[in-house]
């Protein structure tokens, strides 16, 4: 009897347990069945995700190779975050451009706070905040606007060429002070010293350690183990906790330090302060009485991109004219016929001489400084091309497999200005410009100052000066094999490198320079 009641009750109790099986098995199948398909990618392992076939040190390279596998849209795990990697400059336009109302956002970076770099605007996420900056952002460099610049552009690159003749074993440091000196002056109307200046190593230290630290793929180990975070000093596992903390420290200093310079001078003058961005916001808001927060905020991320991103493309540039002469031969010879021996290229130039304007393309092409660009966020469920793309998703385009696209660019790894010449000459409708600056809302907002920035430093110093290999103390050649810093930049290591003056550079033109 007993056993009969405990019977129906069992049979009772199966009754609510099948329905909610029933409705799960339901959603299951019905989520199959309305939801596409995610977009193919390597198959991941639990909890891991794809993390181990990633290359950690250069991830561009495991994005290119999945290319070549998978298409243009490849899904991946890293660790428990959705990863959509971008591998055409078609689907980046179609979703980080026309869709940007999705993919604007950026990913919750986990080592983006701790190391200090939650104030640079460019890993803010889609909201007011972002809209803020971005306005102040684009009220100085949006192209009319940049053209202010140019005098000044112009006046650095010349200086540079001093310094390489004057000391052309530290061509780095004079590329990197060339680069801060035009960031500084635009955003703080700062003239830092030609060499050794101490606000240019405040940044230098700053940014040296933070871009080794915003990388997706560290960022999902700390996101994975917070506990890292908590380490005490002197155990194992505990350094990045210490760079973290170390990089917060400097940024904190690169970022009060030259804004309380422009405050000081905007003080003390009338006339400083007048074309840089902080002073012209500062301007803005005396008169509206905002908060000065979003004054600050941008600065940092221009420091980032003029400085590593114009220094590391300069790097590029003289790797190249070291490893392919007949380029710099043929770019110098173009100078001398437009413009003569006897001045220097000035930007009214530009348009007439257009192998120097190819080689900035393919300086840009050949080895990207961002070849990653900085990762998108989905803001919504979406679904492209028949494959369902989930909020929340981080964004990778991958700048780098169009680069290598040897469809595109046969012999890819090659130096060759020339591809980017039709049979006449003419420079063509392909730019590099159109990728390597990212692509939507997000895109880069300082590409028309760079723009110009790179072409006076290249243009001057084909001009004035000439790249070989280097030689030893018997006179023999210094071969050796390019090696790249990686993390968030790509950018040569400095090589042994010989830099003269032009044989028509004489004592006089440099004291005019
Ligand atoms: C060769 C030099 C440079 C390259 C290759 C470069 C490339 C990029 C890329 C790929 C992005 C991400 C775009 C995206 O999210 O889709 C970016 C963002 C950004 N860049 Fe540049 N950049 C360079 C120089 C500069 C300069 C000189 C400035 C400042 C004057 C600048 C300011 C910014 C800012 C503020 C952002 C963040 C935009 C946002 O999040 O809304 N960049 N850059």
């Amino acid at each position: 009897m007993i056993s009969t009641v405990e019977g129906r009750l069992a049979i009772l109790a199966i009754f609510p347990i099948s329905v909610v099986v029933v409705t799960a098995l339901g959603r299951y199948i019905k989520n199959r069945q309305t939801k596409p398909p995610l977009p193919p990618g390597p198959v991941p392992i639990p909890l891991l995700g794809n993390i181990l076939s990633i290359n950690t040190k250069e991830p561009w390279l495991t994005y290119t190779q999945w290319h070549a596998v998978y298409g243009d849209l490849v899904f991946a795990r890293i660790l428990d975050q959705d990863v959509v990697v971008i591998n055409s400059q078609h689907v980046a336009q179609a979703l980080l451009d026309k869709r940007s109302g999705i993919y604007s956002d950026r990913p919750f970076i986990a080592t983006v706070e701790p190391c200090g770099w939650s104030i640079a605007f460019a890993f803010t996420g889609y909201n007011d905040e972002w809209r803020r900056c971005r306005r102040i952002f684009q009220q100085t460099f949006r192209p009319d606007s940049a053209l202010k610049f140019r005098p000044m552009q112009m006046r650095r690159a010349r200086e540079m060429i001093v310094n390489l003749i004057d000391d052309p074993q530290h061509y780095h440091s004079h590329f990197a002070t060339f680069s801060s000196s035009v960031g500084m002056s635009a955003i703080y109307d700062y003239q830092p010293s030609a060499r050794d200046d101490p606000l240019v190593q405040i940044m230098e230290n700053a940014l040296i350690i933070g871009v080794q630290m915003v990388t997706s793929e560290r960022a999902a180990l700390l996101k994975a183990f917070p506990f890292l975070l908590k380490l005490p000093d002197w155990c194992w596992g505990s350094s990045l906790r210490r760079d973290l903390r170390t990089s917060a420290n400097r940024m904190r200093e690169m970022t009060d330090v030259p804004f309380r310079y422009t405050q000081q001078h905007m003080a003390d003058s009338s006339s400083l302060g007048q074309l840089s961005m902080v002073a012209e916001n500062l301007r803005r808001m005396e008169k509206q009485d905002e908060a000065s927060k979003p004054i600050r905020c941008p600065n940092n991320v221009v420091y980032h991109s003029t400085f590593l991103q114009t220094t590391s493309t300069l790097m590029v540039f003289a790797l190249a004219m070291v490893s392919y002469p007949d380029v710099q031969r043929r770019a110098q010879a173009e100078i001398n016929s437009v413009i003569g021996r006897d001045r220097l290229p000035a930007f009214e130039d530009r348009a007439s001489l257009p192998y120097v304007e190819s080689i900035l393309r393919e300086t840009l092409r050949w080895q990207p400084v961002g070849p990653l660009g900085v990762p998108h966020a989905t803001s919504s469920d979406d679904i492209y091309d028949g494959y369902f793309i989930p909020k929340g998703a981080t964004v990778i385009y991958n700048i780098w497999s169009h680069t290598m696209d040897e469809k595109r660019y046969p012999d890819a790894s090659r130096f060759m200005p020339e591809r980017f010449l039709d049979v006449n000459g003419a420079l063509t409708d392909d730019d590099p410009a159109g990728y390597v600056f990212g692509s939507g809302r997000r895109g880069c907002p300082g590409r028309y100052t760079v723009d110009a920035t790179l072409w006076s430093a290249i243009a001057t110093m084909l001009a004035t000066v000439e790249f070989s290999f280097a030689k030893d103390d018997q006179g023999k050649t210094i071969d050796f094999t390019p090696r790249f810093a990686t993390g968030f930049n790509h950018t040569p290591v400095v090589f042994p490198c010989n830099i003269s003056p032009r044989s028509h550079i004489h004592s006089e033109l440099v004291d005019l320079l």
